[in-house]
């Protein structure tokens, strides 16, 4: 199990954000969490990087606590530092890391291209269009060393068509690498389309209401989102909402 949370609550304060929450990730697993507003998504992805530590409960990264594991985590924003060009923005991880830097330009030329960022190497963010620099922040983010990444609603600013095409994209960068992901978003299309799992976290204090398989096989295609089988998991992660 990579990642393993039992019985995980958090306050701020007084206010209860989110109770009693356990979730399990095995290695490849691509797993969902789907949620209203406010209910703690952000906060849980905060807890399990290490950066609140302050909560009641168990979690465990490949069995050991937190606090001895560096998680790859893209937050909403895709946060590549404005002053940084591409190039230097993936080579972060790899400076932290300590990787050579005569080392950094085959690590990093490859994954250029892998995600369709090749030619834009001395580019700065704000000379990329949304699309790229989220493959930009996805691309920083496959570069730490780490087997679970957390994706917080990494699509969620991009225009429909671009959401499509980086979906079935991270879904082909995924089986590739193998990493096991967690993700969040407040689209339930996304989330049956891309998740084998998906968790249904209830309003603030956030629980989990529900956990549903999606029996899809891979690779996926879009056209299953047209089929029946997808609209009653899309049925029933509504209900559970209402
Ligand atoms: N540092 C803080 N102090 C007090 N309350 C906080 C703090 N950070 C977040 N909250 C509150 O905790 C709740 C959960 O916030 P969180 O960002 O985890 O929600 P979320 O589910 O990720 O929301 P969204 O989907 O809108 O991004 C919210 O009500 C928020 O106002």
């Amino acid at each position: 199990m990579i990642l393993e949370i039992e019985k995980l609550s958090k306050k701020y304060g007084d206010v209860e954000i989110i109770k009693d929450l356990n979730l399990h990730i095995k290695k490849g697993e691509f797993i969902s969490i789907v949620g209203p507003s406010g209910c703690g998504k952000s906060t849980l992805f905060k807890i399990i990087t290490g950066l609140l530590t302050e909560y009641t409960g168990r979690v465990r990264i490949d069995g050991s606590m937190v606090k001895n594991k560096v998680i790859s985590y893209l937050p909403q924003k895709d946060l590549l530092l404005p002053w940084k060009t591409l190039y230097e923005n993936a080579a972060i991880p790899l400076e932290i890391s300590g990787v050579k830097k005569e080392r950094w330009k085959e690590i990093i030329t490859p994954l250029m291209e892998e995600f369709g960022l090749s030619g834009f190497e001395n580019r700065y963010p704000h000379e990329l269009s949304g699309g790229m620099r989220q493959r930009g922040g996805l691309l920083r983010s496959f570069l730490i060393d780490s087997d679970l990444m957390l994706l917080d609603e990494p699509f969620g600013a991009l225009d429909a068509l671009t959401r499509s095409s980086m979906q079935d994209w991270l879904l082909e960068i995924w089986k590739k690498h193998n990493h096991s992901i967690l993700f969040i978003t407040h689209d339930i299309e996304e989330a049956v389309y891309l998740s084998d799992r998906v968790y249904i976290m209830s309003a603030r204090p956030g629980r989990f209401l529900d956990e549903l398989e999606i029996k899809f096989p891979r690779p996926r295609k879009k056209e299953v989102i047209l089929s029946q089988d997808f609209l009653e998991y899309k049925g029933r992660i509504l209900e559970k909402l209402k």
